[in-house]
């Protein structure tokens, strides 16, 4: 065995580098060169231009990164070969492999392998890359009993500081995540994880691995990542583009369900019952009590005759299509059909045979049509909900048994608008009106979602989610010590079931990368009171982070925050103040005037800018991770929420944002829970 000495190998794996550059040119100058005019006719031309053009460009190298991250050496059948990892497949002009893809099956054994698993693996060699270029490696030798130590370059990756928006993890994907990321297609999963546990990474590398490994499918119906709100979405949006996958896409709850425009708030009380799962019994007997009943028979005057199909043979027919299942307005339509077939059975057993065209005329005939639209009327879901809401006999007669008289009552509009049309919607109806669409007409499934913070969702909300991926699969991530909505998840087997989904996976993940030690701890303290029996997760992080509580008098509250933000600033990385939402305005006008730029954030846009400084309204910092993170008036944070459990929960959530630092600046006493310890 010869060993080389480690300028060697580096000059060596940069040599393959190049080598792989040159076979990535050769790759897009070959695509660049095929010429869609050859196609068949000129529709299909246009098809082929368009995907010679995408091709051309997906095989862009990106400057800023190299080819490849990783290389493995793995004993096979035909001896040892060598593979080198990377974002992307790279072949030589004989098809040969010079990079194979991260997602490729091959790829597995450089996540998962390990000292007692080898899989094969002899060699296991991570890079150091900066800026394109190669600057150091790490090698295991899985096979040969060393005991691997800790990954430095690992350490480097989670310990750096954290800037801009959300990065990919595929160099150092670890291997519990990596069961989650590469986890079949038609396996729905639900992963629970404490904060920065990389639920939201690995969600995201889940929907690039599925795209490569079933792309047919999957470009065809679609996959569809789902977040709490836009500032989220911004700080993750650019994962998925980073791995090639620019067609995912990115959505709200609330921009899913947008049937309307939100111009009223319900109370917390309200909300709740709107979200309720019993309101979706409600709205199905609301749909389908509008059916009538036959009373009279269908006369059709034809010719010198009138056919008569009696009343109780009508019913039979309704009957009959209630029981297929199909959606209300599937059923309408077919109605005026079933009708006319039983028109077409007279007149054969009369002896008159007129084909199959005369029974479509006989189904679009005036008095077939009024005589099926007045027993099956069409409906249209606002419609529906606005005389709900405001009409206590059309609900009594939906809720009977299901809600009780008081919670009707609570349900009700106290001043019910003129018309439909008038209605000032909340969010909770949103989900409604989503639950009415579907029972009249069916809402397309998609092939696949991922579905975060989902602890914050009502069983309403949940079931519209699951809805778009009923013929397909789902992966929910969630925290249920985050949830800070009165209706949040408190168990995930209810959650998987109001998805749709009761045949699930349960996976923890629990090696926490973005909090370090003692910020964890801090927070921790109030895991026994919002979420007894969730652990909180074990930091991987060798720093151990800084903690500087701030007692300020109140006068000079937002003097010690400027203080505090001035110093964060003076060294490289993101800063969050994360502020009670009532302060931000103040805050704001602290900050400037203390000459200190800084975004905005709000839960319609994040910080296009990408500025140092952030200031974040407590109720959207979730999911969003910065490098040192003030928090301002932790006890303020806490009593803007409905209760006392959810406020903590909210301070939990605001307080596991921190990469390196967090400083509290507090004028009141900190809530009672957080000072135990
Ligand atoms: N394997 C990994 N390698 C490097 N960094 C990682 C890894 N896994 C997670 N991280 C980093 O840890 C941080 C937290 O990840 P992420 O936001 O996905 O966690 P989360 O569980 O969704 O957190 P929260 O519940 O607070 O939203 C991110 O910066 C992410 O890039």
């Amino acid at each position: 065995m010869t060993t080389s000495s480690p300028d060697t190998v580096l000059a060596a794996e940069r040599a393959h580098l190049e080598y792989a550059r040159d076979q990535l040119r050769r790759m897009q100058a070959s695509a660049a060169s095929l010429d869609a005019s050859t196609a068949s006719d000129p529709l299909n031309a246009a098809v082929l231009s368009g995907v010679l053009a995408r091709r051309v460009a997906s095989l862009q190298e990106d400057p800023s990164t190299t080819l490849f991250f990783g290389r493995m050496d793995q004993r096979s059948a035909h001896g040892s070969e060598t593979f080198h990892i990377g974002r992307r497949h790279v072949s030589d002009v004989r098809g040969d492999p010079v990079v194979v893809d991260w997602r490729a099956p091959v790829s597995t054994a450089f996540y998962r392998a390990s000292a007692t698993d080898p899989m094969g693996v002899e060699l296991r060699r991570r890079f150091g890359v900066d800026q394109g270029r190669l600057t150091a490696y790490e090698d295991e030798h899985l096979t040969s009993g060393e005991r691997s130590a800790r990954s430095a370059l690992l350490a480097a990756e989670v310990e750096r500081p954290r800037s801009g928006p959300m990065r990919d993890i595929v160099s150092t994907i670890q291997p519990e995540q990596d069961e989650v990321v590469r986890s079949d297609l038609g396996r729905s999963l639900c992963v629970q994880g404490a904060p920065g546990t990389g639920k939201t990474a690995v969600g995201l590398h889940r929907a690039a691995w599925l795209l490569y490994s079933f792309r047919g499918r999957l470009e065809r119906s679609g996959v569809l990542v789902v977040g709490p709100n836009r500032a989220f979405l911004e700080h993750v949006g650019a994962v998925l583009p980073s791995l090639g996958e620019v067609r995912v896409r990115h959505a709200t709850v609330d921009a899913l369900l947008a049937h309307d425009t939100v111009r009223a708030e319900d109370s917390p009380q309200v909300a709740l019952l709107k979200g309720d799962e019993r309101m979706a019994e409600v709205l199905r007997r609301a749909v389908w009590q509008d059916l009538g009943r036959p009373r009279e028979p269908l006369v059709l005057p034809r010719g010198a005759r009138r056919w008569q199909v009696p009343a109780s043979e009508v019913q039979d027919e309704m009957d009959a299509l209630v029981r297929r299942g199909l959606r209300y307005s599937a059923a309408r339509e077919l109605l005026p059909r079933r009708l006319a077939h039983l028109v077409m059975l007279r007149l054969e057993r009369s002896g008159d045979f007129p084909g199959d065209r005369a029974q479509e005329a006989i189904a679009r005939s005036a008095p077939v049509r009024a005589y099926a639209a007045a027993l099956w009327p069409a409906l249209d879901p606002a419609t529906l909900l606005a005389r709900l809401l405001s009409d206590a006999d059309a609900l009594a007669a939906a809720a009977d048994g299901l809600l009780t008289e008081a919670e009707q009552h609570t349900l009700r509009w106290s001043a019910p608008p003129r018309s439909a049309r008038a209605a000032r919607w909340s969010r909770a109806d949103m989900a409604l009106l989503d639950e009415l669409a579907d029972l009249l007409e069916r809402t397309p499934s998609l092939g696949h979602v991922v579905l975060d913070e989902a602890q914050d969702l009502s069983p309403m909300q949940l079931r519209a989610v699951g809805r778009r991926a009923s013929t397909g699969s789902i992966t929910v991530l969630g925290d249920l010590a985050q949830g800070t909505t009165p209706w949040a998840a408190t168990s995930w087997r209810e959650a998987m079931g109001h998805l749709g989904r009761p045949e699930h996976e349960l996976v923890v993940l629990d090696r926490g990368f973005r909090v370090p030690g003692l910020v964890i701890d801090f927070a921790a303290r109030l895991l026994p009171v919002i979420a007894p029996g969730l652990g909180a997760p074990r930091s991987v992080r060798d720093n151990p982070g800084r903690l500087d509580i701030v007692a300020a008098d109140p006068a000079r509250r937002s003097a010690a925050v400027v203080e505090a933000v001035g110093a964060a600033t003076g060294e490289p990385g993101s800063v969050g103040v994360i502020v009670p939402d009532a302060f931000t305005d103040a805050i704001a006008r602290a900050l400037e005037r203390a000459g200190i730029a800084h975004g905005r954030l709000d839960a319609d846009h994040g910080d296009d800018e990408d500025r140092q400084v952030e200031l974040v309204p407590a109720s959207i910092a979730k999911g969003l991770e910065f490098d040192r993170v003030v928090v301002v008036e932790p006890s303020a944070i806490a009593a803007a929420e409905p209760d006392e459990r959810t406020g903590l929960r909210r301070l939990y959530v605001v307080l596991t944002r921190a990469v390196s630092g967090l400083t509290v600046v507090h004028s009141e006493p900190l809530p009672g829970a957080l000072g135990a310890g």
